[in-house]
């Protein structure tokens, strides 16, 4: 298993998803080469939940990163897990358009897709330019 799924899975045990049942884990390595994080957290107040992808992104800005190289997600689902539109944008902030997503299952299927292929024409900081 790559650490990055080790991670992501082992993460997964402990999201808090009481409300959907669907628990998620996103691992991310950055340029550095270190990998953090993240599980979903649900709120009884539905829209106070946060994704997966969320949780890893603010471990990484928290621990003083900023570079994501590569991102794995991992739920239960008998499809892989794609990231929502919302972390989609999150996860444009800090990667390139060639960072590479490996969606999973905890089965073990496998779909890669790059950032570029998940936001295309994503809204950047060029777009505020002038
Ligand atoms: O990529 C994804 C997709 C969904 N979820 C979470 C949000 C919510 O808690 C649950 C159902 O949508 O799964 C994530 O954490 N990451
Ligand atoms: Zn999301």
């Amino acid at each position: 298993m790559s650490d990055l799924r080790e991670a992501a899975v082992k993460v997964r045990e402990n999201a808090h998803a009481p409300y959907s049942n669907f628990k998620v884990g996103a691992a991310l390595r950055t340029a550095s080469g270190a990998v953090f994080s993240g599980c979903n957290v649900e709120n009884v107040a539905f829209p106070q939940g946060t994704c997966a992808e969320a949780g890893a992104i603010a471990a990484m800005v928290a621990a003083g990163e900023r570079e994501i190289a590569e991102v794995y997600v991992v739920a239960g689902s008998d499809m892989p897990v794609t990231p929502c539109g919302g972390c989609r944008q999150k996860l444009a902030e800090f990667s390139g358009d060639l960072v590479s997503v490996t969606m999973a299952t905890v089965a073990g299927k496998e779909q890669k897709m790059t950032m570029g292929d998940l936001l295309p024409g994503a809204f950047g900081a060029a777009h505020m330019q002038g």
